[in-house]
């Protein structure tokens, strides 16, 4: 089973080091149990790839760097198809079993880069991936998977299978392959319905099932990290096996991971959207900590018309999805149910707001960062996906297109080059205050 993991910031390497500790335990040991955390549920170890011995990581990096540092993984260096040699990959699943073109087929790809970089990212890929393969959208933001699904896989019939994924653990990078976990959160699955429409994955568990829609807040503890579903509902045949073997990976990764029904998945990710929509672009904006928000009129009466928005347009959405599946205004990936979900209020969207500014408030959130570093943020994912969805079902989404403006605008002509200057000398002055 090969895993290849694509964009190597905080999230990646921690996803890599995890998958790549788990996987070498169970070589060495044959289970995997690490002191002080829970072992493994029996129903996800049953899920595992059957011989660790045959699992291997690679690694995708942008540039050069030696092979021996990255301990037990493999290395690939954009845009060279050969893979590096030093550590040997093991036998592809995918190939073994005849839907792969080539001798670098690719079986499990867990992607973690920006959402804007995301589809460059995969597309020179996407010849080694086949419909037999799985790839995982690790990401911040929503419409990738639209993006995707549109741009580089649109023939259902050689589309891989799609696991859509969102962490709350607080990381941040200190440079290559160091990364400090900062702030232990969870991390949350949902599978993209079978692209072939042969398979329903979502078997619950009986008994087990949950009867709400809503995501188990992320401080609640649930009674199993399958929500209710049953892994074995994911056929056997060859053409799902790397579905199964990713899903139950990353299962029984030391990270709080649960795999919900896709509406719940989707009533978080869509709680998360607003999140990042109303703190992302006021942090880049304004130069400041997740908390400095709080409290502030201004800013709180910009959440709320962000709020507003955004439960304006997801009840349009919901509509025109209960007008018909014909609609042509649809949201691609989504139907009614998660949309008219009570967190999705304004008011309770306001509330989710208010508590993640208030429980990451000595953060720079991930916008700011990209400010700071690369210039460009995913500010199209968050507040320009509201925009698009706002001007899809007819829904005014003013200050969504306003904070969307101003943090384009901040890449444009000298004003980042001043931005980061002003913001340098602000960390140096909090620094010498410490
Ligand atoms: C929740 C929040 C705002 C934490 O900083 C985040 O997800 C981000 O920075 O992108």
């Amino acid at each position: 089973m090969r895993f290849h993991v694509l964009g190597l910031g905080s999230i990646g390497t921690l996803i890599s080091y995890h998958l790549r500790r788990s996987i070498r335990l169970r070589q060495q040991r044959g289970f995997l149990h690490t002191p002080g955390i829970d072992p493994i549920p029996p129903e996800i170890t049953a899920g595992l790839p059957a011989n660790a011995a045959d699992t291997s990581v690679t690694l995708h990096l942008r540039r050069e760097y030696v092979a021996q540092a990255f301990s037990g993984a493999s290395v690939e260096h954009a845009g060279i198809h050969r893979p590096d040699n030093a550590i040997p990959q093991g036998p592809s699943i995918v190939e073994q079993a005849g839907y792969a073109k080539g001798p670098d087929a690719i079986d499990s790809l867990i992607v973690t880069t920006k959402a804007d970089a995301t589809v460059q990212a995969i597309a020179p890929l996407s010849k080694r991936l086949t419909p037999a393969s799985t790839v995982v959208l690790l990401q911040n933001g929503m419409g990738v998977v639209d993006e995707l699904i549109h741009t580089v896989f649109p023939d259902t019939a050689s589309r891989p299978q799609i696991i859509l994924g969102n962490l709350s653990h607080g990381c941040y990078s200190r440079g290559q392959f160091q990364t400090i976990h900062a702030g232990y959160g969870s991390m949350r699955l949902g599978l993209i319905p079978d692209p072939r429409g042969r398979a329903e994955y979502e078997r619950r568990l009986q008994g087990r099932a949950t009867s709400s829609l809503r995501v188990p807040d992320s401080d609640t503890t649930s009674r199993s990290n399958l929500s209710g579903l049953d892994l074995n509902a994911i056929p056997r045949d060859a053409s799902h096996l790397t579905l199964r073997y990713t899903l139950a990976s990353l299962l029984s990764l030391p990270l709080d991971v649960h795999w919900d029904p896709l509406e719940s998945y989707q009533v978080g990710a869509l709680r998360k959207l607003v999140v990042n929509a109303c703190i992302n672009p006021l942090t880049a904006i304004m130069d400041c900590q997740n908390g400095q928000l709080v409290g502030d009129p201004y800013a709180q009466q910009i959440w709320s018309e962000v709020c507003h928005e955004a439960a304006e347009v997801f009840l349009a959405a919901a509509q025109a999805d209960m007008d018909g599946p014909s609609s042509a205004r649809r949201m691609p990936e989504y139907s009614a149910k998660p949309l008219l979900d009570p967190s999705l209020t304004p008011s309770a969207l306001f509330s989710a707001v208010r508590d993640v500014a208030t429980k990451t408030r000595k953060n720079y959130s991930s916008m700011h960062s990209d400010v700071r570093g690369r210039g460009r943020t995913e500010i199209d994912y968050m507040n320009g996906y509201l925009v698009q969805l706002g001007k899809a079902f007819g829904v005014e989404v003013k200050t969504n297109e306003m904070l969307r403006r101003l943090v384009l605008s901040l890449g444009w002509g000298d004003k980042k080059a001043t931005w980061q200057r002003r913001s340098q000398v602000r960390e140096e002055e909090e620094q010498q205050e410490r």
